[in-house]
């Protein structure tokens, strides 16, 4: 029998936990962030780091953070890193069971104080898909009288094992943008991993795959072109919080996102919705 419980860490965050015939995930309000999600007889697709203390208003090192409403650096330094909504508390809107099938769809409230960074009449949701595969959607809705843009990622964490047998593949065709530079068209179509990489991707086609010693992970995108590739290798690994030394052998983020010129762009009235489906091949 599926089942969505209310849980709390020991930490204090409070998290839904899914137990279904297909799978089992965790999923904290703070942020509507994923930090855990194991698909049965395969092993967990998301990467947590050890490090990871889980306290209140720090985003969780791992799973999916959600990057909103905009990705990186902000033009103004004095706002943070990814937007604002990864720390902040959501609320589960719905929830619903059919089958083995769970569906969660979480909502956020933007309170007074973030109105300086989002002063828009916009709404948000979070949506999760469960079954044997990890789907998850980042919905807006332009609900004002005036254009909106923004740029956001659902910047996902992957347990690859080893980052010296990584593959990622699919990215023929795209271009990229790295440490400030380029655009660079991608040369072939894998990528391989012997330094720090931070590459955002424009161009890039619906599908890529990470090959690894324990399997094939495939991520998929819908509403989006780029995608963002990152491992922080060993100067950044000591210095990013929540993160061991050692980290950045075992895990990869591939991030389903609109950027740069993807940027969502929504007229009054308009949604847009930025799906990533995540399983193990
Ligand atoms: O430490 P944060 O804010 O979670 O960011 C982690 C990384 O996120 C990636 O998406 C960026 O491309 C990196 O440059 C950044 O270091």
């Amino acid at each position: 029998m599926a089942s969505v419980s209310n849980k709390k860490h020991p930490q204090g965050l409070d998290y839904i936990e899914v137990s279904t015939a297909l799978c089992k995930a965790r999923i904290f309000l703070q942020g509507a962030q994923i930090d855990f999600f194991q698909p049965t007889g395969k092993p967990p697709l998301l990467w947590v780091s050890e490090a990871d203390d889980y306290l209140p208003g720090s985003g969780i090192r791992g799973g999916v953070p959600v990057c909103w409403p905009w990705f990186g650096m902000h033009s103004n330094p004095a706002f943070p890193q990814h937007g604002f909504a990864r720390t902040r508390l959501w609320h589960l809107k719905h929830s619903h069971i059919h089958n083995e099938e769970v569906e969660l769809v979480f909502g956020l409230e933007i309170a007074v104080d973030d109105r300086q960074f989002w002063p828009h009449n916009t709404e948000v949701e979070v949506h999760f898909r469960l079954t044997d595969t990890l789907a998850v959607s980042l919905v807006n809705r332009n609900l004002g009288d005036s254009h909106v843009s923004l740029t956001q990622a659902l910047h996902s964490y992957f347990p690859i094992t080893d980052i010296h047998a990584l593959s990622a593949r699919g990215f023929s065709g795209a271009k990229y943008i790295e440490f400030g530079e380029g655009p660079y068209a991608q040369e072939g179509d894998e990528v391989g991993f012997d330094r720090e990489t931070d590459r955002v991707y424009t161009d890039l086609g619906p599908c890529q795959t990470l090959h690894t010693p324990d399997g094939v992970i495939e991520v998929s995108r819908e509403h989006s072109q780029s995608a963002v590739l990152w491992n922080p290798w060993i100067d950044k690994s000591q210095r990013l919080a929540r993160f061991r030394d050692e980290d950045y052998l075992t895990m990869v983020c591939l991030e389903a996102a609109n950027v740069l010129e993807d940027k969502v762009e929504l007229a009054p009235g308009q949604t847009h919705t930025l799906t990533t489906h995540i399983r193990w091949r």
